[in-house]
């Protein structure tokens, strides 16, 4: 058995059993090594795909056949995929997370979000998120873990070496809502709206600032590597929306990478938003639909919200003048 099923949904255990046996093999492909980020060209949303996005796909649909999946939508695949039509379930899936790391040995991921499937795979879908019935994220790290939530609570499997298999150490993990860390592109600075420089210049001014209280930053680039961070010692990601051309709804994916992280985050206590709304109460229009994320502990997602909120003069005010918000 590639996981240890007993707090798995009896429902749920087929197709959490073929994620984690495909998940345990890519582990041990990536410990290999190999020409694993060779670019192989670009998926059907104008994404460049490395090797192992190409191989972390057909690894995840070969697993998930015969394991009781109807739908699979997966971020390198134009459409979803049928797979068996007396599945009960649809499978979304992001099968290599943070491809911009392959090459150089930064933890990378599979992230993944499970509904009821419906008669058509738009419906299975295409519906408000919180609706998903399971999510998680595979993280190859020195040491690889997975994170899944049936929705009661977050459980935490590590995959031992000795025996290919993922192993239940935590069954109800909590986010810690102290910490001090931000992780943002800064690069991507000049072309963030107001509300977002205000909420990060605040964070940068550190103790001179109107927050009183120096910050720390992070930035992997490993949309997984940041969740199991903050997850384990709280914080807060953004990536929104910015001017860039087609970063007009940010660069993550609703459905393969967003929607999952934020149902993960909700049930260790934290909240997920797109800046202003919360994640799990929209649903996406499109398959491959993108949209801005801001996720980590309750109270500094909501203060990113609360920026979206001040009047004009107050969001463009020099740091030191912006008043309403002490730490
Ligand atoms: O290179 P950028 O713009 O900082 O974006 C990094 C983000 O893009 C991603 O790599 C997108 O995921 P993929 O690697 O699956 O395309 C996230 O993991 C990460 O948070
Ligand atoms: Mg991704
Ligand atoms: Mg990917």
């Amino acid at each position: 058995m590639a996981i240890e099923t007993g707090r798995i949904p009896a429902g749920l255990r087929p197709a959490m059993t073929a994620l984690a046996g495909a998940a345990a093999e890519l582990a041990v492909l990536i410990r290999r090594g190999g020409d694993l980020g060779a670019a192989v060209g670009t998926n059907a949303d104008g994404d460049g795909q490395k090797a192992l996005d190409v191989i972390a796909d057909e690894m995840f649909c070969t697993a998930l056949r015969g394991a009781g999946v109807r739908w699979l939508a997966s971020e390198e695949q134009e459409q979803a995929l049928a797979l068996d039509p007396q599945g009960s379930l649809a499978v979304a899936i992001d099968p290599l997370d943070g491809s911009s790391n392959i090459d150089t040995n930064v933890s990378i991921g599979t992230i993944f979000s499970i509904y009821p499937a419906e008669d058509t795979a738009e419906a299975s879908f295409l519906r408000p998120t919180r609706q998903q019935i399971g999510a998680g994220y595979v993280i190859y790290g020195p040491r690889c873990a997975m994170m899944v939530s049936f929705g009661d609570g977050v459980q935490q499997y590590l995959l031992d070496p000795d025996t290919g298999a993922f192993r239940l150490v935590d069954g109800r993990l909590t986010m810690p809502d102290c910490s001090f860390e931000f992780a943002i592109n800064a690069s991507n600075y000049r072309h963030w709206s107001r509300p977002i420089r205000a909420y990060i210049d605040d964070c940068v001014a550190g103790i001179e600032g109107p927050r009183e209280t120096n910050f720390n930053m992070r930035w992997i680039a490993s949309l997984v590597a940041e969740t199991h961070r903050i997850l384990t010692r709280g914080g807060i990601f953004l990536y929104p929306s910015d001017a860039r051309k087609g970063y007009e709804r940010g660069r993550l994916r609703m459905l393969y990478e967003c929607a999952p992280i934020a149902f993960l985050i909700e049930q260790a206590g934290g909240r997920a938003t797109d800046a202003c709304e919360p994640i799990l109460d929209q649903a996406a229009t499109a398959l491959h639909q993108r949209t801005p994320l801001v996720f980590g502990s309750a109270e500094k997602v909501a203060r990113v919200a609360a920026y979206h909120d001040l009047p004009e003069t107050e969001v463009s005010a020099l740091f030191g003048h912006r008043g309403l918000f002490r730490a």
